[in-house]
């Protein structure tokens, strides 16, 4: 089996591997120069589609999925766990073959231009190994600056910058391997911006991190997409840093784009909110009542005779319910409006199942990056050495249309 991360390498050229001739750099550099001359926008996806396995067997895990983000976007792309995220994903990174559909990346597509689409573009995903750890923080930069084709020298203010901004000054001269799990993962994110891209995908960017380093990391990518023009596609669990780092976002359920909005207008158009009230006189079977008929959450007794509770209600229920509660005899002592946020949003566009990318286990073992996982020793590319960059999930891997790679 070809590793992911091999194959991604390739698709970039980075292995000088696929027919990077003069002559076809020349193409390449016309092709690319003359996308960008076009001012499209930074990613087009279009019908993608992809189903795994065959007869009963068969999986669609992305059905005619299409969005664009401009140049400086940032976009979340969520959804329930098996909702298509990874799948698509890696499609665009040219990981997986779709079965239709095209993805163009400043406008060039990724499938038959595989070198120029995908220079500019590098990605953190979920479980992948982004550092060398015996290495120092600067010399990872520099080295994933170099593997992008790019000239380290050249790029030392841009990288002194980066470390700066993630408060990883101080830390730049240490091996990557004496720094804490949340350090590491702040490397990770400065090694993917090393090479100057100006397309990222970053899957669970503040994963593991204090809260001070996550809000200065959340800070720091709205920064560099505002000012860099740097064009980011975010998966995260955490809706707090969705809704904090993202203009737009996608929202996937089974496969297919539930919702392609801002999040203030997701949050606009959602008629049900929630209110937080405080009562007077309710008995058991007054709140049973109640209980029954409304939505009610988080019921908390505050003393023997004072209760609060929320409720989830629009105006017209609002009403209802303290008809009902005036009808109980109770008095009515505090009302708070609870305004509904991304959570709900999502909870509602997916049916509840839950958001994706869960934390959790799945996300804990990719934090053990030291000890070379299958992956990093299989690739060969990356020095065979301890780590190296790639998708999430070896066992996909050995899908065999997966990795055809029979690219045009
Ligand atoms: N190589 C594969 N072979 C068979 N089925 C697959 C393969 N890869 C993904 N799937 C299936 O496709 C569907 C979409 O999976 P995908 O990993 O893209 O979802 P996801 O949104 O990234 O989920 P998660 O949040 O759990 O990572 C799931 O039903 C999954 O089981």
């Amino acid at each position: 089996m070809e590793s992911e991360s091999t194959e991604l390498e390739r698709a970039r050229g980075i292995d000088g591997d696929d027919g990077g001739s003069d002559a076809t750099l020349e193409t390449e550099a016309t092709i690319e120069t003359a996308a960008r001359e076009r001012n499209g926008p930074a990613l087009a996806v279009e019908g993608l589609s992809k189903t795994f396995g065959s007869g009963d067997e068969a999986v669609t895990a992305v059905e005619d999925v299409s969005f664009t983000v401009e140049s400086g976007e940032v976009i979340g792309l969520l959804g329930p766990n098996g909702a298509g995220k990874t799948t698509t994903i890696k499609s665009i990174l040219g990981l997986i073959l779709p079965d239709e559909g095209a993805v163009r990346i400043h406008g060039i597509d990724v499938y038959d231009h595989p070198r120029a689409a995908y220079d500019h573009v590098d990605a953190m995903l979920e479980g992948a190994r982004n550092d060398y750890w015996r290495l120092t923080v600067r010399e990872n930069l520099r080295y994933f600056a170099a593997i992008r084709g790019r000239d380290p020298d050249a790029l030392a203010d841009r990288h002194d910058e980066l470390l700066e901004r993630l408060d990883l000054s101080d830390r730049a001269d240490t091996p990557v391997r004496e720094l804490s799990r949340g350090m590491k993962q702040k490397v990770s994110l400065a090694s993917v911006l090393a090479g100057d891209v100006s397309v990222a995908f970053l899957d669970e960017p503040t994963l593991g991190l204090d809260v001070e380093s996550s809000l200065t990391l959340r800070r720091e990518l709205v920064r560099l997409a505002d000012e860099r023009g740097l064009t980011l596609v975010v998966s995260s669990h955490d809706m707090d840093v969705i809704e904090a780092v993202c203009d737009r976002v996608v929202i996937m359920n089974e496969g297919r784009i539930v919702a392609d909005d801002t999040v203030e207008n997701l949050l606009a158009g959602f008629e049900t909110q929630g209110y937080r009230i405080a009562v007077r006189g309710a008995d058991e079977p007054i709140l049973a009542d109640l209980r029954e008929r409304f939505d009610v959450t988080d019921l908390e007794r505050l003393d023997d005779d004072r209760t609060r509770f929320a409720v989830a209600a629009d105006s017209a229920t609002f009403y209802r319910l303290t008809d009902a509660m005036e009808a109980h005899g109770l008095e009515l002592e505090a009302v708070e409006t609870v305004k509904p946020n991304l959570e709900d949003a999502f909870v509602e566009l997916t049916g509840g199942s839950g958001h994706g990318d869960g934390g959790g286990g799945e996300h804990d073992g990719g934090g053990e990056r030291d000890g070379g996982g299958g992956r990093g020793s299989e690739d060969g590319i990356l020095g065979g050495e301890e780590e190296a960059r790639g998708g999430k999930d070896e066992t996909r891997g050995s899908d065999g249309g997966t990795h055809g790679g029979e690219r045009r």
